[in-house]
């Protein structure tokens, strides 16, 4: 069953950038990530991105170290996203997509600075907008951006795109008994406190009702697969 989705904000992991290694780049990931999402702009997708991180720098583990203070650290990863950022745009364009990379963080040499109208206008247009920086502010994470940005630009869903299949009843990484939602509230979600996301990203998502679906992407064509409903994933919907 396709989703009954056409505007889409995906949320993609840092971490899944990652290579093998511990580099924090895989190029061959990336590229295949970026045709990924090439054919779902093919298949009539309109995709805005936002890219976490964490293959980089997290504010609040680095902070935790007590050596530098958390508004420094959130800058540093804020900063990290703008290059994930910028590697993906270069990898969607080398995949035929027309992307833009804007920044919630103004660096006006290096990339557009966020607004919302002409964010909407390069949508309009059918490019993909990759939006960096984050919110633009220390303490908060991409997922809320993400939810943040899917409101503001008429998104009619976010689809996170992580290392997992969806959302479980514990983190399944850490827990082989969690079983699996095919679907769940976003009170459900924050109730229960399944950390897949960020309890301020479900409680925005619920306040502007925009349903969140949860899916693994390490296989190929993942995103195109789940927006088409042919892999799975959880969706966290009113
Ligand atoms: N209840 C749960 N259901 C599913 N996954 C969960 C749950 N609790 C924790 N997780 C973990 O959340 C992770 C998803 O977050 P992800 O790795 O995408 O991090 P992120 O912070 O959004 O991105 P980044 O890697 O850029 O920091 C999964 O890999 C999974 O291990
Ligand atoms: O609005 C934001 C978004 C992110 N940050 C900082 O960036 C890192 C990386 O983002 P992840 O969501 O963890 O992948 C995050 O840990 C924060 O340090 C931010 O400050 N503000």
């Amino acid at each position: 069953m396709t989703m009954p989705f056409r505007r889409v904000l995906v949320k993609l992991s840092g971490e899944a950038l990652m290579a093998a290694d511990g580099y924090w780049l895989d190029t061959q990931i990336l590229s295949a990530l970026a045709q990924d999402i090439a054919a779902a702009t093919r298949a009539g997708f309109e995709i805005a991105i936002v890219v976490g991180g964490g293959n980089i720098i997290r504010g609040a583990r680095m902070s935790a170290a007590g050596w530098i203070d958390r508004p420094t650290a959130d800058s540093m990863g804020m900063l990290g996203t703008v290059m994930n950022s910028l590697a993906l745009e270069t990898a969607l364009n080398a995949a035929g997509v027309a992307a833009r990379t804007m920044s919630a963080v103004s660096m006006p040499t290096i990339c557009e600075t966020y607004a919302r109208q002409p964010a909407l206008h390069h949508l309009d247009k059918g490019q993909v907008v990759v939006l960096a920086g984050g919110t633009g502010n220390p303490f908060f994470t991409t997922d809320t951006s993400a939810v943040l940005r899917a409101a503001e630009l008429r998104c009619d869903a976010v689809l996170k795109a992580t290392q997992v299949d969806g959302v479980y009843s514990a983190d399944p990484k850490k827990d082989p008994s969690a079983t699996r939602f095919d679907r769940l509230s976003h009170d459900d979600a924050i109730a229960r406190d399944l950390k897949v996301m960020d309890t301020a990203a479900f409680a925005l998502a619920r306040e502007s009702r925009l349903p969140i679906i949860v899916g693994c992407v390490h296989a190929p064509s993942s995103v195109t697969a789940i927006l088409d409903g042919r892999s799975r994933s959880t969706i966290v919907a009113p």
